[in-house]
């Protein structure tokens, strides 16, 4: 059976990051998608704004949709403090087996906790299976139409506080048109736009983050 992309994107960072760096594996992803194969990483450009914004909100609890091969979550995790925890929730069962081995070589796994299968079904779990109070960072790279629906569920199982930050990847490429819609013409966020690129592209893209105001 042929290797798929992201097998060769895990093959590649086993055989050229240094185990337990994280920052190396975010260097060796972005290399090999960069040189080699396309993939959709949030990547470094975007992946700058990400760690700025990680940065600022300082959270304990955040929650990822859209794992894909582990690289956000490691970009996360590595400027996470020791006790903080992130979640991250991946539809496709190959996608999360990826991501669960970068996450371990890059010796992040204690801080970080994957969980497969649907959006819809997940975030209505994560109080009382996943102990979780609220969030404080909340970062959408999953599908784009559930971008808002996703947003609108997290409300209404009281997983927001005033002064959650949620972050969107791909507001212009692919576009999350009903999401920025939605958030922008909603009084209870704050929304502010990155101007950016699509990863390893010149194409253009942004990534929105709307402040929850409780
Ligand atoms: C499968 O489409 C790949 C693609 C093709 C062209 C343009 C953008 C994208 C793209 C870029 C991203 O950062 C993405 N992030 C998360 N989930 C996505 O589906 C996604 C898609
Ligand atoms: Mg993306």
């Amino acid at each position: 059976m042929d290797q798929s992309k992201e097998q060769r994107i895990l093959n590649f960072v086993l055989q050229n990051a240094v185990r337990g760096d994280p920052q190396s594996v975010v260097d060796t992803i972005d290399k090999y998608c960069a040189q080699k194969e396309w993939a959709m990483n949030v990547g470094d450009e975007k992946g700058l704004i990400l760690d700025k914004i990680l940065e600022e909100a300082k959270p304990s609890t955040s929650l990822e949709l859209g794992t894909y091969c582990g690289y956000s979550a490691v970009r996360m995790a590595r400027l996470l403090k020791p006790s903080a925890r992130l979640l991250t929730i991946e539809f496709n069962p190959e996608f999360a087996a990826i991501a669960k081995q970068i996450i371990e070589f890059a010796g992040v796994q204690e801080k970080v906790k994957i969980l497969e299968g649907p959006s819809e079904e997940i975030i209505p779990q994560l109080k009382k299976k996943h102990e979780v109070d609220t969030l404080d960072f909340v970062f959408l790279d999953h599908w784009k139409e559930r971008y808002a629906p996703d947003t609108i569920l997290l409300q209404e199982c009281g997983l927001l506080r005033k002064g959650t930050v949620i972050l969107a990847d791909n507001v212009v490429c692919p576009g999350a048109p009903e999401f920025i819609n939605y958030i922008r013409n909603n009084s209870h966020f704050e929304c502010t736009n990155y101007p950016s690129h699509l990863e390893y592209m010149k194409v253009k893209d942004a990534m929105e983050k709307a402040v929850f105001l409780g």
